[in-house]
């Protein structure tokens, strides 16, 4: 995991249920491009993401998924158009944020106790009672007994699971995950689903969910939005109607989950294919 910078991590967002937790509203993004003119990532996009929905993105590569979070995160401040978090536009770091990457912002020179630790001591809290907190999130990701154990002591998965804590433990009421699980084993990453899903699980968070399977997407998801070839704009959004509690790993072989994944890859099917034409790359 990682956030965009510590001041990313304060978990004190005041959520007014009645807004959206995420809006986009009509959103342009461009960005310089190499022969001195603008390129655009994204246009016109629209999103609403309600308080505790989880939505995943899905989109062709290189569309703009990741500019998407950016932008909600106010890393990337859009060129047009609205971007709203619990309904304050985004000008900077919108507080309650949880940003996680592909790759983790665990910090190879701390324990994983005081890795966990980190967040709760940025915001001030003294060492003891952020230790003591971080000990119950080892235990809620399922490394007790590795406190003391440093990152190149764990494997992928157990990294993992530390930078899920390290995110969680903010109690972030916006949570962002740009393919967090992507790097790992399937087997592996099954777990990370199920994991997260039990600790997101009634804590409220609104959650957007990048990521390239549409078995993750769907598996963890209320919604799936479905992206347009570049430049990204949102082009169907698709109702996950599983009950929860889920079990990825059982859920993915069920006549129902099927059917959404039909719908979701029938709507992408043509965008991966745009892209492929163009030559930007081969992956759904
Ligand atoms: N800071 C930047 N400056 C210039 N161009 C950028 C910048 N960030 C992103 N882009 C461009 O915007 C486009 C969208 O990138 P983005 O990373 O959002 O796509 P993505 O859908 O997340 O990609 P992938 O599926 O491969 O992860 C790409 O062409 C990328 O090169």
């Amino acid at each position: 995991m990682t956030s965009p910078g510590p001041s990313a991590e304060a978990g004190t967002a005041p959520a007014n249920p009645s807004n959206p937790a995420i809006e986009l509203r009509g959103v342009t993004k461009r960005f310089p491009s190499r022969d001195g003119g603008d390129y655009t990532a994204a246009r016109d996009m629209t999103l609403t993401v309600r308080q505790g929905e989880f939505v995943s993105v899905v989109g062709p590569t290189g569309c703009g998924k990741s500019t998407s979070l950016s932008m909600i995160s106010g890393l990337a401040p859009a060129s047009g158009g609205e971007v709203i978090v619990q309904g304050v536009p985004v000008t900077g770091i919108p507080d309650g944020l949880g940003y996680m990457f592909q790759q983790d912002a665990v910090l190879p020179w701390r324990s994983v106790l005081d890795n966990v630790a980190a967040g709760p001591r940025y915001r001030g809290t003294g060492k003891k009672e952020a230790r003591e907190l971080a000990g119950e999130w080892v235990l809620k990701v399922g490394l007790g007994g590795f406190e003391r154990y440093y990152p190149h002591q764990l494997s992928g998965g157990m990294r993992k699971r530390v930078a899920l804590a390290q995110t969680l433990i903010n109690e972030p009421s916006i949570l962002l995950m740009d393919e967090p699980f992507s790097a790992l084993d399937v087997q592996t990453r099954e777990h990370m689903q199920d994991l997260l899903l039990d600790l997101w699980s009634g804590t409220g968070a609104a959650v957007v969910f990048v990521t390239h399977d549409l078995t993750e997407a769907i598996a963890l998801a209320d919604t799936v939005v479905v992206m347009t070839a570049a430049p990204a704009t949102s082009k169907n959004v698709i109702t996950v109607n599983l009950e929860r509690p889920r079990r990825v790993e059982e859920i993915r072989l069920t006549e129902s989950f099927l059917a959404v994944y039909r719908e979701v890859w029938e709507s992408l099917r043509q965008e991966v294919e745009i892209t492929r034409a163009r030559g930007a790359g081969n992956v759904a």
